[in-house]
């Protein structure tokens, strides 16, 4: 009898994935550790970055173009590459046509949940997203005082900034508490999001043929591929412009979370960004294989 791996354990490609993104942070890290220019290079501790005038390099800049418009945009990126990927490839629907398959349903479902949880830690949760919340929970505030002693702002108003953006817009800083980064929690939430919906294409066109299992109402532990129907396996494996277009966002994203692991935050707020982002996905690409009732809603990619 063959023994299959538990559904919630990654995969050979996924535990890669994972590998790089933890050798990202770390790589970004020892960059900052070891590149004297960096280190030399006054670090601003309240704006987590170095100032624009000494920064040791063009990616030390929060105005790198790459910031300005792909990850500032960020989400804009990924939902414009996901959906031209998701209607465009054979294995989810008729090509050239939008017409709305089920698995084009679930793929879009998918893409809800994953944004959903985008916007609860960056947008908005119930007010200020959790990036924000987590920040003031753990002491930080919006400090007035430059401006308070230039007589521009009343101290008592300090708590009514409760998000980064609006202490930012009226000239504060944001000070004080756990800051997890942003940048680390989109660019992992957004290029795994793609590397998990393309996996099958890379592993179905390759020699790298791997196993996801899954957990069947019945309690057996079985391949993924019981579940999927003939079309799909055999159109899975094409290479369409689609598949190069979300695979060059994530590549990219890829690249700006090196920088910013060099020039950006603390070790620890980079860490609680990967954890955030992972967390999402785990549970719309993980649970799902392990909860017959949510993957019959949800699908599994290129199943
Ligand atoms: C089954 C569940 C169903 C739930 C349905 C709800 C789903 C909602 C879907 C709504 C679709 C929204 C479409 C969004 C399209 C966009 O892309 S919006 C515009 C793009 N904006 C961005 O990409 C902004 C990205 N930037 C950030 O997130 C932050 O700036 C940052 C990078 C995290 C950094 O923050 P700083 O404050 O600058 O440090
Ligand atoms: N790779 C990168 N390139 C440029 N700026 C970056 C960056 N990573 C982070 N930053 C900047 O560092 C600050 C903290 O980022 P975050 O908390 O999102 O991780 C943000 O500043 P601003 O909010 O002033 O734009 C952000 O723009």
């Amino acid at each position: 009898m063959t023994v299959r791996r538990s559904p919630f354990l990654p995969t050979y490609l996924e535990a890669i994935l994972l590998t790089i993104y933890c050798a990202t942070l770390v790589v970004g890290s020892l960059v900052w550790l070891f590149d004297p220019v960096a280190r030399a290079a006054p670090y601003n501790t309240a704006t987590q970055s170095h100032y624009a005038n000494t920064a040791p390099s063009y990616f030390a800049k929060k105005s790198n173009v790459f910031n300005k418009f792909f990850v500032k945009q960020g989400w804009a990126w990924v939902t414009l590459s996901y959906l031209f990927f998701l209607f465009t490839h054979p294995s989810t629907g008729p090509v050239g046509s939008l017409a709305i398959t089920s698995k084009r349903l679930r793929g879009i479902l998918r893409y809800c949940m994953v944004t959903l949880w985008w916007i609860f830690v960056t947008q908005w949760f119930f007010g200020p997203p959790i990036i924000d919340r987590g920040f003031l929970l753990t002491g930080g505030q919006c400090d007035l005082v430059e401006l308070a002693d230039e007589g521009k702002v009343d101290m008592d108003n300090t708590r009514q900034f409760v998000t980064g953006v609006a202490c930012k817009a009226v000239g504060g800083k944001w000070k004080g508490g756990h800051d997890i980064s942003g940048h680390v929690f989109l660019l992992v939430l957004g290029s795994m999001f793609i590397f998990e919906e393309v996996l099958h294409v890379v592993s179905n066109s390759t020699r790298a043929r791997e196993e996801r299992t899954i957990l069947m109402s019945d309690g057996a532990v079985k391949s993924a591929e019981v579940e999927a129907d003939r079309d799909t396996v055999e159109t899975s494996g094409h290479w369409t412009l689609g598949v190069k277009t979300v695979l060059g966002v994530a590549v990219l994203s890829l690249y700006m979370l090196l920088m910013t692991a060099a020039y950006f935050h603390t070790w620890f707020e980079k860490f609680t960004g990967l954890l955030v982002a992972l967390s999402g996905i785990f549970v719309v690409y993980f649970l799902p294989r392990a909860i017959p009732a949510l993957r019959g809603v949800i699908g599994l990619p290129g199943i």
